[in-house]
């Protein structure tokens, strides 16, 4: 599947953060997205997961519109998670992840009330499948713990695990190593590395150009609304339009 940002502006009042920004996100490709702060990252995040409409343009996911709606995004094959951990933090890990299959599963509330053997069943084969998620992201044997009990870089993990449970083509990250540290955020690497080889195309903002330029398959960089250059890491980390408008001399040549 591939998502797609077609011509897509946006503005706030009088204020253009995004102007005619055209992208394409791929399955099995992990897509960077870096710039300058107030570049429109973030708003480009939201339209591509449907919580912004577009001034003009278009999202598409596999040629079809994507709705500007985030649970029905999610429903169509969009997942995310945020810059801020947003777990339930009193339940355990694997009803965190269970809440993230619940919204695959199309059991009705009768169904639920009446407990029957589909329900049961159902019910059954969600838990394996969170279960699946939790041993991918290395918590399979946290699964009981409360989130909140967690470390701090299991809870970013197990925010991924409950976004995979929902069977996502497409999932989209953003700052997924912010806090972390050198080994944590290795661990995350590796992480992001096996999802794409899942086939699900991943999408990663992040101001650690660093990181991103050792991670991804192909790097955008957004500067004041607009797209300035697009291609694979060791290309763009070293285009001069990047280095002069965002990065610094210095930073680009590490
Ligand atoms: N809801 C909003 N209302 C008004 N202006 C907004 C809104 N959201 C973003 N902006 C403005 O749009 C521009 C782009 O902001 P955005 O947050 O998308 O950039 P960013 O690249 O994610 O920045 P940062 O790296 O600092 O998070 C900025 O000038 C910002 O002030």
């Amino acid at each position: 599947m591939t998502l797609t940002a077609e011509r897509v502006s946006m503005t706030f009042g009088g204020l253009v953060a995004l102007d005619d920004v055209t992208l394409a996100v791929p399955g099995n490709r992990i897509t960077g997205l870096i710039g300058p702060n107030g570049a429109g990252k973030t708003t480009l995040f939201n339209c591509l997961t449907g919580l912004y409409a577009p001034t003009s343009g278009r999202i598409l996911l596999d040629g079809r519109p994507l709705a500007a709606d985030p649970a029905q995004a999610m429903r169509g094959g969009v997942a995310r998670t945020f810059q801020n951990i947003r777990l339930f933090p009193g339940m355990s890990a694997l009803d965190n992840v269970l809440v993230g299959r619940h919204t695959r599963i199309k059991q009705g509330l009768l169904a639920a009330l009446l407990h029957g053997p589909g329900f049961r069943k159902s019910e059954a084969a969600a838990t394996e499948r969170a279960r699946a998620e939790l041993e991918f992201v290395g918590l399979g044997p946290e699964g009981h713990m409360p989130a909140r009990s967690l470390a701090y870089g299991d809870q970013r993990r197990l925010e991924i695990a409950r976004a995979l449970a929902g069977d996502p083509a497409v999932l989209m990250l953003d700052e997924p190593t912010a806090g972390m540290n050198g080994t944590e955020t290795a661990d995350i690497s590796a992480l992001i590395t096996a999802i794409r080889d899942r086939g699900i195309a991943v999408v990663v903002i992040e101001h650690d150009t660093k990181f991103i330029f050792s991670l991804c398959d192909h790097v955008y960089v957004l500067v004041r609304g607009r797209m300035l250059v697009d291609g694979p890491p060791a290309t763009v980390r070293t285009d001069p339009r990047v280095i002069e408008a965002y990065l610094g001399a210095t930073e680009c040549s590490k």
